[in-house]
């Protein structure tokens, strides 16, 4: 059975962007048209309004998108019952999170899954766990490390592995940056700041900032936590990091924690896969091993 067009629907339909889910799905932009095309002739409906800007999923490409979520989710659970009966349970999951997430979360349910799923491949990609999430929501990946945001999609799932605190971090010793490092409060105003360019951080220190009624001075925006720590290392100024990403970090020694008043929220950092999903045989496996080593 051919899947293809509506799984190239189905991309498109959350990202809501030709490029992007050309992009991804690894098809020309003329390709992915086409398969719009021919579901819309197929349901004799518009699916999409697409203008210049945006593409946006009409009523009808609404409905063809709940039925083509289902169908996937069912026939993707109809081959594995048939291709596996009681054959132990083997296939590919994809997993994403941030490098530190792989040195010190994952490691523990990679061995205690792979001891008992030999079969079982998996996939690591490792990235900014800014986008964690939105890889789930998109299917680029299976399943993924994140922080928990505050209010999380109701299409997710998360299970919570670690609190992690999100702390201000400096260039430990004298750097270009100290004269703005007095004793006590920090000059916000004048000192470069380094933040994450997205992602839960992002918006705790905005917040943070904004209660205080301090207009920092943003100097970097960087994707991925671990190369904020680099930058502050080098001296370029002051970054925001859960402090596991400096506890695994070759540079924790170059930089110190900043002592600040109220500490920011710490991080609720889990594992998170979309709820639908979680009945995949291959993907209940690797949750439920998941979960008994976030309870121990
Ligand atoms: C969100 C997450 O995976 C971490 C461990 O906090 C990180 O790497 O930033």
């Amino acid at each position: 059975m051919d899947l293809r067009n509506l799984e190239l629907f189905m991309h498109l339909a959350h990202s809501l962007h030709f490029a992007r889910t050309a992009d991804a799905m690894a098809v020309s932009p003329s390709t992915l048209s086409r398969a719009i095309q021919r579901l819309e002739q197929e349901t004799g409906c518009t699916l999409l309004e697409r203008d210049n800007r945006s593409v946006a999923l009409t009523p009808a490409g609404r409905r063809l998108l709940s039925f083509a979520e289902q169908l996937s989710h069912d026939w993707e659970q109809l081959r594995q019952d048939l291709r596996h009966g009681d054959e132990p349970l083997q296939g590919q999951l994809r997993v994403f999170c941030s490098v530190t997430a792989s040195y010190f979360l994952l490691p523990d349910i990679l061995s205690r899954f792979r001891s008992r799923y030999p079969q079982l491949e998996i996939r690591l990609e490792t990235g900014d766990p800014a986008l964690a999430m939105e890889k789930v929501l998109n299917e680029e990946t299976d399943l993924a490390i994140a922080a928990r945001p505050d209010a999380l999609p109701g299409k997710l799932h998360f299970t919570s592995l670690a609190k992690i605190p999100l702390v201000f971090i400096a260039p430990r010793g004298p750097s270009p940056v100290s004269r703005f490092l007095p004793e006590g409060e920090p000059d916000w105003e004048r000192l470069p700041l380094i933040l994450s360019s997205q992602g839960l951080g992002r918006k705790r220190s905005e917040q943070w900032f904004r209660n205080k009624g301090i207009s920092p001075n943003l100097y970097a925006e960087v994707a991925g936590n671990e190369a904020i720590v680099s930058m502050v290392a080098l001296g370029c100024g002051v970054g925001l990091v859960p402090e596991a990403v400096l506890d695994h970090s070759l540079l924790g020694d170059k930089v110190r924690v900043l002592p600040v008043s109220p500490a920011l929220k710490p991080f609720d950092v889990g594992l998170c896969v979309q709820k639908r999903r979680l009945d995949e045989p291959l993907i209940r496996a690797f949750w439920e091993t998941a979960h008994q080593q976030a309870e121990k």
